[in-house]
């Protein structure tokens, strides 16, 4: 049952495992944990169950969300690589977590990506072939809901009938066929990659969306939905877990099976234990964040908040990395844009209007592009070596680069001009090398820790967005798009030398809201959790979400914590029958 607070009921429950937050990981595994109806899980939740808002639901809305009282609102540490400046760091707040906020690209990332996992973790079970049973769980595909023929936009085989719906977009953006073209004109750098989820995902692709009919689709709609009305399964939000407590020791090890929960800052805080597991699901900023406030983390940095140590992990926070973004305006040739949509309330009013007619129209898509591709540098390892690093990126199947072609205006710094219509190629980093870190501010559990990405930290991960710019340059090039593109806009257009072009984009780059890595699984003893997803040096708890992510994938990060969430409910649930 769902409950908007801590009630008597609850309180009295027993739950055999608790799940803190209900984002990807945390909705997935509650959902799949409960598939037992043996299994009594209580599922806690710090937003509010208001899964149906029209920001959340439809597509084209989603920026409305950032900021909101749907995010945690979160700014990051000045980034030295962004020329100290702090950005926005969304996160969601509410059921579904950052899936009820995000951009709804779907991607389960490379065979490259989780065979890298497999080896620095040790465990053959997380490589690509291993997963197959859990990536191919998560997803299915439905028609678009302008039920256009999708022939030759992705591969059926690919996809079966895992709970989250999935589509391609309908076809609304005139800039789709020149994008086509260009794979066609410059094939070695842009070829076209007919499904980019089948593990290769190097090319230029159609997008795939978590989008049903028109509505977004998040871990609340999909794997919770299906498992709301369980006997065996609680959910209760507007809830904030505060800490988690050991209950006894076992061979030596404290048992962490208690949680600790209050409404506010000054209410009251209650507790409960679960009879077999606690499994942290609040995603890569708050699930390290509850760990050192629990005295789990680096000793001396807990020693100086007066927080006692219990289990001294120094891993824990630390390995925070992400995807650096960058919007690349052009000035085109062309009045048929979704520029008007931001700026002009009348455009904006009649998509709308269309969109709660029949969830047709712009907004029936998320943010103008319906294809997206990976690109890797040419001559990788020598590219590298100038740097005295290996080549970053998983391997061949993996891109360093994202690029989004746009049909509109982007950028997270300079608002769009009153006038004028855009075109646009979003760059990103996907291979990046600097890591950050999550640290205390307080010992208060109602203070935001300190967020440090390191977007952009060292010279390498600059020079790949300097070769995603030079890309995207090399992109329009195609004559596809002559007679289309005018010039290139604002800053962008007079980053012409090196030094121009990194003063371009150390300033105007943001994020793509994919934060991983900062209680990452691995073989070594120091990182914080095993290959199976337990917390070092403790009995009782694990961590399922974004954060246990040795290595960022090389695509958007809610599908692979899908499939991580996948493989650890089949790890729990196979313990819990020991
Ligand atoms: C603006 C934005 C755009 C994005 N775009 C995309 C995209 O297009 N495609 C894509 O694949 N990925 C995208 N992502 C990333 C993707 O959504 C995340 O990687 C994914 O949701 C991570 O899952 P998670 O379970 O680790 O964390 P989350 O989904 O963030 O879930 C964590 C949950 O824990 C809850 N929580 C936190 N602390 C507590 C506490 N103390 N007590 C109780 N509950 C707590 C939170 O409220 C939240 O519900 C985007 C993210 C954002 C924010």
């Amino acid at each position: 049952a769902l409950f908007q607070g801590p009630t008597e009921e609850v309180l009295k429950g027993s739950y055999d495992v608790i799940v803190v937050g209900g984002g990807a990981g945390g909705g997935a595994m509650a959902s799949r944990l409960s598939e037992d109806p043996d299994i009594r899980v209580l599922l806690i939740e710090a937003g509010s169950s208001d899964i149906t808002n029209l920001n959340s639901t439809v597509p084209g809305l989603a920026n409305n969300l950032v900021m909101s009282a749907f995010d945690w609102n979160f700014t990051t540490t000045p980034q030295a690589g962004y020329n100290g400046r702090s950005i926005d760091y969304p996160r969601g707040f509410v059921l579904g977590g950052s899936t009820a906020i995000n951009q709804m690209l779907f991607c389960r990332g490379t065979v490259d990506d989780y065979d890298r996992w497999a080896r620095v973790t040790g465990d053959e079970g997380w490589s690509w072939k291993s997963l197959a049973p859990f990536i191919f769980a998560v997803d299915h595909m439905t028609p678009p809901v302008d039920h256009h023929n999708t022939t030759g936009e992705f591969n059926p085989v690919l996809h079966k009938n895992g709970p989250v719906s999935i589509s391609v977009d309908s076809l609304i953006l005139d800039t789709n066929t020149r994008v086509l073209e260009t794979t066609q004109q410059l094939p070695d750098l842009f070829p076209f990659n007919l499904d980019y989820n089948s593990g290769t995902s190097v090319g230029v692709a159609w997008k795939q969306n978590a989008i049903l009919n028109g509505h977004r689709v998040t871990s609340a709609t999909s794997y919770l939905a299906q498992a709301m009305n369980r006997k065996n399964l609680d959910v209760v939000v507007n809830t904030r877990v505060t800490k988690v407590f050991p209950v006894g020791t076992e061979d030596g090890k404290p048992v962490f099976r208690g949680v600790e929960f209050a409404q506010t800052a000054d209410g009251p805080r209650h507790t409960l234990k679960a009879t077999q597991e606690v499994i942290l699901s609040a995603g890569s900023l708050k699930t390290p964040h509850i760990l050192m406030l629990s005295g789990i983390g680096d000793s001396a940095h807990l020693s100086s908040f007066g927080i006692k140590t219990i289990v001294d992990l120094p891993g824990v926070g630390q390995n925070l990395h992400d995807h650096a973004f960058l919007g690349n305006s052009w000035t085109v040739n062309s009045t048929n844009t979704l520029d008007d949509l931001q700026r002009n309330a009348t455009a904006a009013a009649e998509a709308l209007a269309l969109w709660k007619a029949n969830a047709t129209g712009p907004l029936s898509v998320a943010a103008g592009s319906s294809q997206f591709g990976f690109v890797r540098i040419p001559n990788a390892t020598a590219f590298f070596q100038q740097f005295g690093v290996e080549d970053p990126s998983a391997g061949p199947s993996s891109g360093h680069i994202e690029h989004i072609p746009t049909n509109s205006y982007v950028s997270t710094t300079v608002p769009i001009p009153a006038e004028g219509h855009f075109f646009a190629i979003i760059t990103a980093v996907i291979s990046p090398t600097a890591r950050g870190n999550v640290t205390l501010r307080s010992s208060d559990p109602f203070d935001a820790p300190l967020i440090n990405p390191a977007l952009l930290g060292n010279d390498v991960d600059l020079a790949i967005m300097r070769e995603g710019v030079k890309a995207a340059r090399a992109f329009v090039k195609a004559p596809a798009w002559s007679g289309y593109i005018i010039s290139e806009f604002g800053e962008f257009g007079n980053a012409t030398t090196e030094d121009a072009l990194n003063e371009y984009i150390r300033n105007n780059s943001a994020t793509v809201d994919h934060p991983v890595g900062s209680v990452a699984m691995g073989k070594d003893e120091s990182a914080p959790l095993t290959p199976d997803l337990k917390v070092r040096g403790t009995v009782g708890l694990r961590v399922v979400d974004a954060s246990a992510f040795p290595f960022i994938p090389s695509g958007h990060t809610q599908g692979p914590t899908y499939i991580l969430a996948e493989r650890a409910a089949h790890l729990v649930r196979a313990d819990l029958k020991k």
